[in-house]
């Protein structure tokens, strides 16, 4: 499972940018039925939303992949994004993260518009980890220098406390005296908690700000005890801030506020995440409870759920 930890999220400093009337309108017309005025005065006061996609519209070449995306991730969340192979869901988590562009359409970190993509800026508000499916940890680094890497290089932290700090992340990850192992003497599930170690780690300087991680497929080809154990620490390791610094830290804790995860395991489903986006054609078609997956009558969700061939979705 390759890793990306984005330091901290590149946010425009402009006025919080309003989205035309028409799109707000379309925003929460699905949902509420509210007006643009009232939506656009519910949105501002929501401050628990942590990121909001608008609208968002992607394509590569002459190919549409995203038509339209709308949905927020509040603090405290844990939400799935399923759907079809090639709906791009990962592609959606990119956008997020700040890897890519959306063609049309904005997405707003803590209310304020991104403008362009991550990259080392002042606001340090939120942070985003990204713990990618395939596998990029550096084969010749250690364990140790994988997950501390962007302390290493980016942080004037000296080597002993990074050394503590990296030591923290890899036992809240059930990792214990592997920082001197080279990735190839892994597990794959192993090589995924190191992935997850290397996410949740964090610069002293910034503790206090928060933290939405992103897992793309964490599960996938992880044997189903494995996968429970991935599935678990995903849950634990929210707000973990006081733990990765140490019982002495003076450190407020930041933590993980939210992590949003894309799957097609069931299990991950079950377990893992308490609110699901199911993603079609560019779109989001339906949310809701993942307890409702398995029940849910709508024809999209409940062909997904039970891998029928009849149904909306054709391959
Ligand atoms: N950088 C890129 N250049 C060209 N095409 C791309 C690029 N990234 C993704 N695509 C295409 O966009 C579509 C959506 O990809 P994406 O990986 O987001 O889908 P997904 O829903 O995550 O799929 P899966 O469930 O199979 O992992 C695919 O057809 C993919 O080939």
């Amino acid at each position: 499972m390759a890793l990306i930890y984005l330091w901290p999220q590149k946010v425009s400093r402009s006025p919080l940018r309003s989205v035309s009337g028409e799109v707000e309108a379309e925003l929460v017309s699905s949902t509420t039925g509210k007006s643009s005025d009232e939506a656009a005065s519910e949105t501002a006061k929501d401050e628990d939303v942590l990121i909001e996609v608008c609208n968002v519209h992607k394509s590569f070449g002459s190919k549409k992949i995203l038509s339209g995306a709308s949905f927020k991730i509040r603090r405290g969340e844990a939400v799935g994004i399923i759907g079809p192979s090639g709906t791009g869901k990962s592609t959606i988590l990119k956008i997020m993260a700040g890897l890519l562009l959306p063609d049309e359409g904005e997405v707003r970190i803590l209310g304020r518009a991104r403008a362009g993509l991550a990259g080392d800026d002042s606001d340090e508000r939120l942070r985003v980890g990204m713990v990618f499916q395939s596998a990029a940890l550096f084969d010749s680094l250690t364990v140790g220098e994988n997950v501390g890497f962007l302390l290493y290089e980016h942080s004037k932290l000296p080597e002993e406390r990074i050394k503590e700090i990296v030591r923290n992340s890899l036992e809240l990850v059930g990792l214990k005296d592997v920082e001197n192992r080279y990735p190839a003497e892994l597990s794959g599930g192993m090589k995924k908690r190191v992935a997850l170690a290397r996410a949740i780690i964090s610069d002293d300087k910034l503790e206090g700000s928060e933290e939405v991680v992103m897992y793309d497929e964490p599960t996938a080809g992880l044997d189903p005890i494995a996968s429970t154990v991935v599935e678990d620490l995903m849950r634990s390791l929210h707000n973990h801030g006081d733990q990765l610094h140490g019982p002495d830290s003076d450190k407020e804790a930041g933590g993980i506020s939210s992590y949003i995860v894309v799957t097609h395991q069931h299990s991950t489903i079950r377990r893992a995440v308490d609110r699901l986006l199911f993603l079609h054609e560019g779109k989001v078609v339906w949310e809701g409870p993942s307890s409702e997956f398995d029940t849910c009558d709508v024809p999209i969700v409940k062909q997904f759920s039970t891998g029928s061939l009849e149904g909306p979705i054709v391959y």
